[in-house]
């Protein structure tokens, strides 16, 4: 099969999909790379490294997406690459389509075979979401303490405190692998942190984890909004797989927090947890303010730290992709339950049940769609 690598587009998204040792993996099982011009460089991969490992350089992002039958990505397709989109293509990225209808609807309509890393799924968890959620949960607390500096619009707090002054406080509501990862920092600086979850079982598992150095508490629209105006930092973390982020911090409890507290919303891939996180921010101009509290909202943020976060993504994505590429996407979707759920849309069908509520489509099984396949050929 042939693999194409195109160069990232979003803003300052660094990473790329594939390193040098993933074309290694390919060409060793008989595919062929091709990774456009500099694609790597963001990450500290130059193109004579690709070429060195046995990948074709291609100068165009046009002709990467044309000679390619499976394209690698680390985000979306952003608008400007819709008219690469054609039937058969393989697409395998991070979708979020539940957040991004209009990609979802291009998708529909090109006949793409479109499976999101974040779906992906094995025994109840999320195996290529997990390590960029292991990035972006520590980030939260890096960039929460960059925000709280004066300088930066924030209040001008140290998380830590110091001897005689109190420590900040540290929300994180969603308590999975985002949020376990930001409170590993938030703990590790010495700040005062609360976990909110759903799950009784998860806040136990934190318990475990952290003693007494945590608060837990159920995640019910009292606790959050309290936890919330005492938050110096409040950290979204929340995810239903493939689903729109519930909305469970309301403008209200935002304006209940002390000016210059700051928002992380990490879910904002998924739309966000906060109502007053109405759009999504650029590395380029990351924050903007409502009731005084400075609101990140980066659906991005490992782009921040490429080089980290390529490794750490292609680590797990490259198994998979060249089970793909061995078998042929039917066979490798037909016979992996994992690549199956990652499976977002097939043959022009939403096959994700919770991505196609959310935006109002017909859910069509894998199964269905792939009826639809051999019906036409
Ligand atoms: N902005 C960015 O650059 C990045 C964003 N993310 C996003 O971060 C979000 C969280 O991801 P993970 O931690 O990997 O998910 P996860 O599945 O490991 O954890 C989610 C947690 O939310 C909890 N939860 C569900 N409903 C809840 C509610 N109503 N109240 C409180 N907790 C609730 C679940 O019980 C679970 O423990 C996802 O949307 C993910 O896509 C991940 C990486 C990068
Ligand atoms: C998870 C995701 O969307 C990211 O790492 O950018």
């Amino acid at each position: 099969m042939f693999i194409g690598v195109p160069k990232e587009i979003k803003n300052n998204e660094n990473r790329v999909a594939l390193t040098p040792a993933g074309v290694v993996s390919f060409l060793n099982a008989g595919h062929t790379v091709l990774v456009e011009k500099g694609a790597g460089i963001g990450s500290g991969f130059t193109d004579e490294q690709y070429v060195n490992a046995g990948a074709i350089i291609i100068e165009s992002p046009a002709k990467v997406w044309a000679d390619a039958e499976m394209i690698l990505k680390v985000k979306e397709p952003l608008e400007s690459e819709y008219k690469y989109f054609r039937p058969g293509l393989i697409l395998f990225t991070y979708l979020h389509l539940a957040a991004a209808p209009s990609l979802a609807k291009a998708l529909k309509e090109s006949g793409v075979t479109a499976i999101g890393y974040e779906t992906v799924t094995v025994n109840r968890t999320l195996p290529l979401l997990t390590p960029m959620s292991e990035v972006a949960g520590r980030m939260s607390i890096q960039v929460g303490v960059q925000f709280l500096q004066r300088t930066y619009g924030g209040q001008g707090i140290l998380l830590s405190g110091v001897p005689g002054v109190s420590r900040g406080k540290v929300t994180i509501i969603g308590g999975g692998v985002v949020g376990t990862n930001a409170a590993k920092m938030a703990v590790g600086l010495g700040a005062d942190v609360t976990i909110l979850d759903l799950s009784a079982d998860r806040l136990r598992q934190l318990d475990d984890i952290f003693g007494n150095k945590i608060t837990t508490l159920m995640s019910n629209p009292f606790n959050i909004a309290e936890a919330v105006a005492n938050a110096d930092l409040l950290v979204g973390a929340v995810l239903i797989p493939g689903a729109k982020a519930p909305k469970l911090v309301t403008e209200q409890m935002v304006s209940s927090m002390k000016p210059g507290s700051v928002i992380v919303d990490v879910a904002i891939d998924q739309g966000g947890i906060v109502e007053t996180c109405d759009h999504v921010t650029t590395h380029d101009e990351p924050t903007f303010k409502k009731h005084g509290v400075v609101h990140y909202s980066v659906a991005n943020m490992p782009g921040a730290v490429p080089r980290t976060s390529t490794i750490a993504l292609t680590n797990v994505t490259i198994p998979y992709a060249v089970e793909i590429a061995n078998k042929g996407v039917t066979k490798a979707i037909t016979e992996n339950a994992a690549l199956k759920c990652g499976v977002n849309v097939l043959n022009g069908e939403i096959t994700f049940e919770v991505v196609a509520n959310d935006l109002g489509y017909e859910y069509v099984t894998v199964e269905k769609a792939l009826e639809k396949e051999a019906a036409v050929h």
